[in-house]
């Protein structure tokens, strides 16, 4: 496997075509999951030659956390869908390949078990339920798991209509349980309807949709993990997530999954960044799928990209190796882009890199 586009050929020979449209699949037209690659093959970048690269390194830290490249894998459900395994294969392959793993909060195995298979730093991601304990369960476990943060989901009020997921009628598979939530919070998710995606229906039954600021504190004050904020796109949440204490925020639109039409993450991504400024960290998903993406967004400012659904490509090909094969091919394409484009050290990749002429 030369490619992720190799993986991903890969994968759809492997799933069935419910599950790999679930995976695939964007919200109303696909627009903003278009968008995403778009904006990335806008970009060009500007290399500078006759510079040293005889010695790069793609290394950094996050939150204090050391990677082997700025990457990282994005917050997907149910990992069971792509390899028997599921997320501990997952954290194996993050683990083996020095990459961040951000686990679901409908994550197929238990944080516990996760955090045995992990040898590299893990986050949780949360939806905001309307049963609120079960947050702060989660969040308690998490941290005596030794998960390092939690990535609260902004961006999704409820899940968005998804076309092939309404035509498929999908719904979570028996045997596959978000093992850790009460089964009764779940029950909805498993149960298929004629004409409509049983996970949109659940999210209406199961999120809080009346969410505001005001209630981060009520987050923060139950929990000392550093809270990050994903789903974020403009400047202005930005500020407003700083202000209520958050530690980072995730510039994403869901790869394409919630609000159809939404900017690119890539394109909201210099906005955040400048309004950040610095004092938190920012991280963004959204259609990367070689290291040339992520010399992009590290030269529009991410401290961090991470990936989704190459990550299940990987699984889907080939559990925790094939998952792990992913990452190091983006970190070793990184590498390349490095030197190919006179940056040896993640420093010297600024905004003069690149160019949307
Ligand atoms: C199958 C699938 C499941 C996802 N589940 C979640 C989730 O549970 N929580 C969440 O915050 N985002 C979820 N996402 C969105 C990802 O975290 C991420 O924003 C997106 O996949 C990044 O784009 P990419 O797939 O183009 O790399 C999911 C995405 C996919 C494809
Ligand atoms: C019933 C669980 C809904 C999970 C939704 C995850 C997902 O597809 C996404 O966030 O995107």
């Amino acid at each position: 496997m030369l490619d992720i586009a190799s993986y991903e050929s890969a994968a759809q020979g492997v799933l069935t075509e419910q599950v790999w449209d679930f995976i695939q699949g964007g919200s109303g037209s696909e627009s903003a999951l278009a968008a995403n690659r778009a904006a990335l093959d806008r970009l060009r970048i500007r290399p500078r030659v006759l510079v040293d690269v005889s010695q790069c390194s793609t290394a950094t830290t996050v939150l204090g956390a050391p990677l082997a490249a700025p990457l990282g894998v994005a917050p997907m459900a149910y990992h069971r869908l792509a390899c028997p395994d599921g997320e501990t294969a997952t954290a194996e392959a993050a683990g083996k390949a020095g990459s961040l793993l951000t686990v679901s909060m409908f994550a197929s195995r238990t944080l516990e078990d996760i955090a045995a298979a992990a040898s590299g730093p893990l986050w949780l991601q949360l939806y905001w339920l309307r049963e609120r304990q079960a947050l702060v369960e989660l969040a308690a476990r998490a941290a005596a798991a030794g998960f390092q943060a939690l990535v609260l989901t902004v961006d999704a009020p409820r899940v968005a209509r998804r076309p092939r997921d309404v035509r498929s009628g999908f719904s979570v598979p028996g045997d596959i349980r978000a093992v850790n939530l009460p089964a009764a919070l779940m029950s909805s998710s498993h149960r298929r309807t004629e004409g409509a995606s049983a996970i949109e229906k659940h999210s209406r039954e199961q999120f809080d949709s009346s969410i505001t600021w005001a209630d981060l504190a009520w987050l923060r004050e139950r929990t000392g993990l550093p809270l990050i904020l994903k789903g974020v796109l403009t400047a202005e949440d930005a500020r407003l997530a700083l202000a209520h204490g958050a530690s980072g925020v995730v510039v994403s639109n869901h790869g394409g999954r919630q609000l159809d039409s939404a900017v690119a993450s890539a394109d909201a991504l210099p906005e955040v960044v400048d309004a950040v400024a610095g004092r938190a960290l920012v991280a963004v998903d959204g259609g990367i799928r070689h290291g040339g993406d992520l010399l992009k967004v590290l030269a529009l400012g991410a401290d961090l990209a991470m990936v989704g659904r190459p990550v299940f490509w990987g699984l889907a090909q080939g559990g925790a190796t094939g998952a792990a094969e992913v990452l190091r091919l983006l970190t070793e394409e990184l590498d390349e882009a490095m030197a190919l484009s006179g940056c040896p050290r993640l420093t010297e990749i600024t905004r003069a890199l690149i160019t949307s002429r």
